[in-house]
């Protein structure tokens, strides 16, 4: 039974031991997990096959951004293992994502395929340095547009963008959104955040949560404290 939860956990660790260490004081009808490319780096399609057994969806976030026919197969692969949701970066272009669509659809597989527009790490200085001139929030409107007009089923934005993307793209767009943190959390390297209420209230769909719960020093508590604020909002 799928969890009616929007949260999504990154396990981002250094080794299996670690993300099962963690992944085993989680429920699956809590919260999802996603595993990220350190992880996956580190311990291959076997933290997966681990996640799965345990009765967790896994959101497998390596986003993708090559040719289309590499994206195509490796989403196909990602998908052929079984987890819930893949990512692919948008600026790979409509060509790409069409290809990915395309891939899952062949094989009737219904894994959620999103593309990923600007990431939460990056501000207007950021994306002027790489040649955008537009603002995150333009950038990220164009990519979702695009994304949706490619055929994918949401994107990854900040909870700032969420909002916008709602009027744009409806509800049932997803807007899978990282850069999430507790008023008390650190933000680290993350620039365009917000606490858990305000991203649901925003329009997010899903939330991503990692440091301020993996990294907290009870993160169950962490986790609780998050679940309380998204119950009272
Ligand atoms: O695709 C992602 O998941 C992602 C996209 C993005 O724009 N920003 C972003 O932070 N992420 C991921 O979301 C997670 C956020 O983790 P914390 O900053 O620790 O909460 C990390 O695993 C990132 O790789």
């Amino acid at each position: 039974m799928p969890t009616a939860s929007p949260l999504i956990i990154a396990l981002d660790y250094t080794s299996l031991d670690a993300a099962l260490c963690m992944a085993d004081r989680l429920d699956p009808a809590r919260c999802r997990l996603k595993v990220g490319k350190e992880l996956f780096t580190r311990s291959g399609p076997d933290v997966l096959e681990a996640l799965h057994g345990r009765g967790f969806e896994v959101f497998l976030d390596l986003k993708f951004h090559d040719i289309p026919n590499t994206v195509a197969g490796a989403v196909q692969a990602a998908a052929e293992q079984g987890v819930w949701m893949v990512n692919v970066h948008a600026g790979g272009g409509r060509r790409m994502m069409e290809a990915a669509r395309t891939r899952l659809e062949q094989h009737g597989l219904a894994t959620q395929l999103i593309a990923v527009t600007v990431l939460t790490s990056m501000e207007a200085e950021d994306l002027a340095e790489v040649g955008v001139s537009a603002t995150p929030a333009e950038q990220v409107e164009r990519l979702a547009v695009l994304a949706r007009d490619s055929g994918m089923d949401g994107v990854v934005c900040s909870a700032q963008e969420a909002e916008r993307l709602r009027a744009l793209c409806g509800d049932r767009f997803l807007k899978v959104t990282p850069g999430i943190r507790p008023a008390t959390a650190d933000a680290g390297d993350q620039r365009r955040i917000m606490t858990p209420a305000a991203a649901m209230t925003a329009g997010s769909t899903h939330l991503v949560v990692g440091r301020p719960v993996t990294r907290a020093d009870d993160p169950m508590a962490a986790l609780t404290a998050i679940e309380s604020e998204l119950a009272a909002d």
